[in-house]
């Protein structure tokens, strides 16, 4: 989709065609890392309690059947269907009690009854079970009054899991349902991939800490506390955050320390075309090949990929909605694939825009969008800022996504299809 075509109208500025004509569009920047990311770092086996945020490098089968055994749904009496003769109500003597966790001894023979737990085992002889408030009970009888059906109320050995089966497969993500699925198939421990090691280096001299006392031109660092948030969310290992000056000799050797122990670089600020952006020259001091710098999008352009050593780098923009979002577009799909994720870009869906777009074509515009509900042929609906500040971040919390307009759409009617991708929540 996001196709960067000619422009009737360019306007003025950075959207001119003379500005675009080294970017490319953000699918084929996808590509790229597609084609260069592969998984970095072993693995290693760990408990699953310690598992959470983790990719599995080894498929999970499960161990035996689950549930293991014929087990109770209800609390009730376990009867044989086929002992009940002609019409009820029949009157069946308890013979049996059987709690959760423990065995069921003997067998249900002719008209009688095992009292019976959620998920204790179904007694040899029953079929059915009956909750216990469809019985009347007195003394050691029960007197029933409807006919169960065979296999009523009965969990099945094996009807959730068949033993030997894939449970998980190689290359996802541990959270809870994956765990869940994990722990019904036996798996104590579970072989992961390590974690990536990612060293952030947020550049500018005019960044100070958030908080802390600043001269009339300098400005709080939203980038360091804004990546490190999104890094943890995503089961990252930051192993480095440091400041970097704008000062290229700085910065070569700020990055060839990162390069000698971290999996990924991720850079903010720096990147664009001034004489004070230093990150790309200091990264091709040290040998470092980009393998792009520039994409059709707004916010967000500079953003570049690059290889030092055995690292990989991600050059994010200054502006902090532009670093936020090429993050959100690149940097998942980045990590994601160097961490053996096997679903590595984030997913879109469609959506349906509530009122016109007037804007400038030239790039993919990725603008922060709010799901609003749904229309009356039932198509989810999405409002939106009317333009997008890449230095403005007041809005990010209000926003659950970022809807995608094309780069020659100049004007949107409400009503629109845009694709749109949900904030990446791990
Ligand atoms: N002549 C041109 N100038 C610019 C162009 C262009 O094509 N030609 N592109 C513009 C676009 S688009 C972007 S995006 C920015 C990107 O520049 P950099 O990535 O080099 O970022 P900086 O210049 O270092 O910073 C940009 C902006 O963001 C503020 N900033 C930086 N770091 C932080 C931080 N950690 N926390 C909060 N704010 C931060 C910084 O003060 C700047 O205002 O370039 C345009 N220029
Ligand atoms: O690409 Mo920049 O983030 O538009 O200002």
């Amino acid at each position: 989709m996001t196709i960067q075509q000619a422009i009737a109208h360019p306007g003025c500025g950075c959207d001119g065609q003379s500005m675009l004509k080294n970017l490319i569009s953000i699918d084929e920047a996808l590509d790229r890392i597609a084609l260069h990311a592969a998984p970095e770092g072993g693995s290693e086996v760990l408990p699953l309690g310690q598992a959470a945020g983790r990719v599995l490098a080894q498929p999970v089968r499960a161990q035996g059947m689950a549930p293991p055994f014929d087990n109770a749904a209800m609390d009730g009496y376990a009867v044989s269907t086929s002992a009940l003769r002609g019409e009820g109500p029949w009157v069946l003597d308890v013979v049996a009690r059987v709690p959760a966790g423990q065995e069921a001894t003997g067998s249900l023979a002719g008209p009688s009854a095992a009292r019976i737990f959620t998920g204790a085992p179904v007694p040899e002889g029953a079929d059915a079970v009956v909750m216990q408030e469809e019985v009347t009970r007195q003394g050691d009888v029960i007197h029933l009054r409807r006919r169960p059906a065979p296999g009523q109320n009965i969990r099945r050995a094996g009807s959730d899991m068949a033993a030997g089966t894939v449970v998980v497969d190689a290359g996802r993500r541990l959270g809870p349902r994956e765990i869940a699925a994990c722990a019904a198939a036996g798996a104590g421990h579970v072989q992961v991939r390590k974690r990536l090691r990612v060293a952030l280096l947020v550049t500018g001299d005019e960044v100070r800490e958030a908080g802390a006392s600043r001269s009339t031109a300098q400005i709080w660092d939203i980038n360091t506390p804004m990546l490190t948030a999104a890094l943890a969310v995503a089961g990252l290992d930051l192993v480095a955050a440091s400041h970097g000056a704008d000062d290229r000799a700085g910065l070569v050797r700020q990055l060839g320390e990162m390069a000698s122990h971290a999996d990924l670089i991720v850079t903010t600020g720096g990147v664009s075309v001034g004489e004070e952006d230093h990150v790309k020259p200091a990264f091709a001091d040290l040998g470092g090949t980009i393998l792009f710098g520039g994409v059709a999008l707004k916010p967000g352009k500079p953003v570049a990929f690059g290889r030092i050593g055995s690292s990989f780098w991600l050059g994010l923009p200054g502006n902090p909605l532009g670093a936020f979002v090429t993050w959100q577009v690149f940097g998942t799909a980045l990590s994601r694939a160097l961490s053996g994720e096997t679903a590595t870009a984030p997913t879109r869906r469609l959506v349906v825009t509530t009122a016109p777009i007037h804007r400038k074509a030239g790039r993919c515009e990725l603008r922060l969008a709010t799901v609003a509900g749904v229309d009356s042929q039932g198509r989810e609906t999405v409002t939106f800022e009317d333009a997008t500040h890449s230095g403005r971040v007041g809005r990010l919390p209000l926003a659950d996504g970022l809807m995608f307009l094309p780069a020659d759409a100049e004007a949107l009617p409400a009503g629109s299809f845009v694709e749109f991708q949900p904030f990446c929540q791990t």
